[in-house]
């Protein structure tokens, strides 16, 4: 059996459709434009292409979109200084700062720094706190993606086994917490867990977000399971050409067992900017008193 394919293009595209008409809708009601800043540290190569991507398709959603670039060698104090401008800008309704940041910034204090009503990385722990909570929360992009992934194949997730391989506090953490209001059971894991193999395949979900180039192999799967893959690693090509995108998962095994699966690219990589977006309408609904938006 071959699984079907969760297709990231499809799906993000939607949901930037249903953000464009929402955007359309409080400009014409309400007369405010939702409007996203964020900030570049250094040139990492792969932050600019996500940077550029975010700028692109917040313009194509009809919102505001302000780009600050400051050098990788910028001193904490002046990044602060820049936070708290935006915090203050009533054109801005949400703030997010790429990572990782250049060495020798701290980037907890920087997200510490951001208003959490304009975090639309749901990053600051006011957000993150109020998500364990089962509050109202911007929620990190990339988990709400992966959520969305997840009920493309199955309506509901209460009761099912989910695994979420990775802890991080962009994607693991929060992921977790998702799933629990979605009323899964959650096993999470990391790189000191104990027969991950073993574990892995008592999911019937498996979310790979642990940084490792096809570490979770096919007869880790479930037959049937549904795996979501956060990883996006760079692998050189053999001929020597642009590099290779790989996910954490080796699709090429894991497709011949699981039910679903989703592919790197044009997976959840696609549905974290997607979601970005999502995040800005509703920060920018949020801060002007006005109902929850329809995304
Ligand atoms: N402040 C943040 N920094 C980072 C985040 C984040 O959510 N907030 N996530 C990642 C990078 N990221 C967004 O910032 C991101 C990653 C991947 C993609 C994407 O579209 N991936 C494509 C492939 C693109 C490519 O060629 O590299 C895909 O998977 O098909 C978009 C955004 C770390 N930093």
């Amino acid at each position: 059996m071959t699984a079907r394919i969760i297709d990231g293009k499809i799906i993000s595209a939607d949901l930037r459709g249903r953000v464009a008409a929402e955007v359309t809708r409080i400009k014409a009601e309400h007369g405010i434009t939702p409007g996203l800043a964020v900030v570049l540290v250094g040139s990492d190569p792969a932050s600019e292409v996500y940077v550029r991507s975010k700028h692109k398709q917040t313009q194509e959603a009809g919102m505001a979109s302000f780009e600050h670039r400051l050098p990788a060698d910028v001193a904490q104090a002046d990044l602060l200084a820049l936070i708290g401008q935006l915090n203050a800008d009533p054109a801005v309704h949400g703030i997010l700062v790429q990572l990782p940041l250049p060495k020798g910034l701290d980037s907890n204090a920087v997200i510490d720094a951001i208003d959490p009503a304009k975090d639309v990385d749901g990053l600051n722990p006011v957000n993150a706190g109020r998500l364990a909570s089962g509050l109202f929360a911007l929620t990190p992009c990339t988990p709400l993606g992966c959520i969305i992934m997840a009920k493309q194949v199955h309506a509901s997730l209460e009761g099912m086994n989910a695994i979420v391989i990775g802890r991080s506090n962009l994607v693991g953490k929060p992921l977790v917490q998702l799933l629990l209001n979605e009323n899964a059971t959650v096993t999470i894991a990391h790189s000191r867990s104990r027969d991950l193999p073993a574990l892995c395949r008592q999911a019937d979900l498996v979310f790979a977000a642990v940084g490792k180039a096809e570490m979770v192999k096919g007869d880790w799967i479930k037959p049937g399971a549904t795996v979501i893959d956060v990883g996006i690693n760079r692998t050189p090509s053999p001929d020597g050409g642009k590099d290779k995108l790989v996910g954490d998962v080796a699709f090429h095994e894991a497709k011949d067992v699981a039910g679903a699966i989703t592919p790197v690219p044009g997976g959840v990589g696609l549905m974290t900017v997607a979601c970005l977006l999502v995040n800005t309408v509703r920060a920018a609904s949020a801060i002007h008193g006005l109902p929850k938006p329809g995304v």
